[in-house]
């Protein structure tokens, strides 16, 4: 069993941090020294050196008699198992693992990509929290850099609206970590899809508020989430809104811009210019986000349930207006082409949410802008007229309590009821075609997995057809040693030509069935065992289909289908009922 320290010595460590903040902030002295944790067997000494710039935390070892020392030095020096330290060593450098026999594991409470999430008590404090179980199948670099990630963010960040890292868990027996959290009895999605659940103005303003409060901070730290979906806001019973699940999130200097990957935030949720390839962006990414969870709350389902990226920004063309010419022109963006719809779509956003209170269609306008740079900022959506004009937002701690209610708990239910009528096991299907019931399609967000998958596969049926030297290039994503943000250069696949255009693709017909995706990082590569079969052919220069070759090809053969492409043009994007 690995590890180490208990909680008492993590709390310190954090203690010490914020305090030997304080006493710069307080005392303005070159250096100080200063003793924070209480108790004997845990005291702690802060140390700054002389600039002030940086803080050390050592373990004040004079103060434990000589074996407690002993022990100490030793633990200090074997806490994170060397496999760990290895592959993430700067993220987990600040912290003190718990020894994972000090939790008692209750439930499985979620599933992601890189993880499974769990409910546990806290042996040393009766606390019950959330272990994050980070899968490392085979060491896979992904799911290590996923974590490392939300690791070095989470520590950069600390507001009431955004999911507090409390420690770190090791076990050097099975190869894996977990990380801890404060746990949350609900998440927005579901307690959205709960049915009678139906959320009044002030309740929506509420959220929305304290969505856009947690990425200001975000912001202002200069973190970018992208990946916000109501699944990754999570709800406790006092009405408090965290932003979680930072493994898709970013460090980014607005005045130091580096191109960072496109494939990124799940597809409902994804702003236009992520879907023409663009590498670099900004806050807007997150607004956008942020704009679609808005509209959803107020229209009472999803706003955009695209299945593909296609037919994604297809939706968006419809309801946001397809960008100006200028926009394409100025944008450069890689699969400008590749999306430009021959005929330009009008805006209709205040035509299509005709029932939103009136006050809110001012902000739902600016977040949904197709130029990012006017969506603003999180603190100017803050300051709009949607929170000021009454009825304000309610007091978090006046919202109705609710039953258990994630995805998980919603899907379980489901399966509950379905077992309750007998139709556990049987597809439910007419003509032969799976019907998906209305609130699975519509309620839940499809954690975009394979992009155009239909489409890559006969692509790849299709090289191999051709003996096109199909060197296999995995859509690795966020490759997060690839995410120029972090420092690295940035996939340079995206930048290659796509040369078929889209427009193309929304009048061919079809009739084949089409899968959601979406491929974002995570999911497009993640994990181990997927990561090799996920991939896009916009991300492989190799891939990259001609357009006659995409007009040569039945349109059933590259998966798109027009019957949807159509459905998509004719289905009301809705409002609340
Ligand atoms: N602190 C928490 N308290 C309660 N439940 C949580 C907590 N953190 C995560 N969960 C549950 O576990 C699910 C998966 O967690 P998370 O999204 O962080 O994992 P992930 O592997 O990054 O997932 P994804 O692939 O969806 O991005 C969440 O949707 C949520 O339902």
């Amino acid at each position: 069993m690995g590890c180490v320290l208990g909680k008492e010595d993590r709390r310190s460590t954090r203690d010490l941090r914020h305090s030997s903040r304080d006493i710069r902030r307080s005392s303005g002295q070159s250096s100080a020294t200063v003793t924070v944790a209480g108790d004997v067997s845990n005291v702690v000494k802060v140390e700054r050196d002389a600039t002030g710039e940086r803080e050390t935390a050592r373990r004040h070892t004079g103060d434990f008699p000589g074996p407690e020392r002993r022990r100490f030095r030793m633990e200090n020096q074997q806490g994170w198992p060397s496999w760990l330290m290895a592959v993430a060593g700067d993220a987990i450098r600040d912290w003190t693992p718990r020894r994972a026999n000090t939790f008692e594991k209750l439930d499985k409470i979620g599933q992601g990509t890189y993880s499974n999430v769990y409910k546990a008590r806290d042996l040393l404090t009766g606390k019950i929290v959330a272990l994050k179980k980070v899968r490392f199948d085979n060491l896979e670099p992904e799911s290590v850099k996923f974590m490392a990630r939300e690791i070095l963010v989470l520590s950069k960040l600390d507001h009431p609206n955004v999911i507090k890292l409390e420690g770190l868990v090791t076990s050097r027996m099975s190869c894996s970590l977990y990380l801890v959290f404060e746990y949350m009895e609900h998440d927005l999605s579901g307690l959205a899809a709960c049915q009678g659940v139906k959320f009044t103005e002030p309740q929506i303003k509420c959220y929305v508020q304290q969505l856009l409060s947690g990425l200001e901070h975000c912001h202002n730290r200069g973190v970018l989430h992208r990946d916000i979906k109501g699944s990754n806001l999570l709800i406790d019973n006092e009405g408090i809104l965290k932003i979680a699940d930072f493994g898709l999130a970013t460090f980014y200097n607005p005045s130091h811009k580096q191109p960072m990957t496109s494939r990124v935030v799940t597809l409902w949720y994804r702003p236009p210019e992520l879907l023409l390839g663009a590498t670099y962006y900004g806050v807007g990414v997150d607004l956008w986000s942020a704009g679609c969870i808005l509209a959803e709350l107020l229209a009472g389902k999803p706003i955009m349930p695209g299945r593909t990226e296609v037919e994604q920004l297809h939706k968006i063309f419809k309801l946001c207006g397809s960008p100006a010419e200028e926009y394409w022109k100025k944008s450069k963006l890689p699969n400008a082409t590749l999306f430009k719809p021959q005929q330009p779509y009008k805006r209709c956003i205040a035509e299509t949410f005709k029932d939103f209170p009136s006050s809110s269609l001012p902000l739902v306008e600016t977040l949904l802008s197709i130029d990012p740079d006017e969506r603003g900022t999180a603190t100017a959506a803050l300051n709009s007229e949607f929170f000021t004009t009454e009825p304000c937002a309610c007091e978090p701690s006046s919202l109705p309590k609710y039953p258990p209610s994630k995805e998980m708990d919603v899907k379980l239910r489901d399966e509950e009821a379905r077992r309750q009528r007998g139709l556990s096991g049987k597809t439910n299907t007419v003509d032969g075609v799976r019907r998906v019931k209305v609130r699975d399609r519509t309620s839940r967000a499809i954690p975009a997995p394979e992009a155009n998958a239909e489409i890559q596969a006969n692509l790849d049926r299709w090289r191999v057809g051709n003996q096109v030297k199909a060197k296999s290039k995995s859509e690795k994503f966020p490759p997060p040693h690839q995410d120029g943000a972090v420092g690295h250069p940035q996939d340079a696949s995206h930048k290659a030509p796509v040369s078929f255009g889209a427009s193309d693709l929304f009048i061919s017909s079809s009739t084949s069935n089409t899968k959601p995706s979406g491929g974002s990082a995570k999911s497009a590569g993640a994990v181990g065992g997927t990561s090799r079969r996920r991939r896009t052919n916009k991300d492989d220069p190799q891939m990259a289909p001609s357009r006659n070759f995409i007009r040569g090809l039945k349109p059933s053969s590259i998966g798109l289908s027009m019957d949807y492409l159509f459905k998509g043009r004719s289905e009301v994007v809705g409002s609340r009922k």
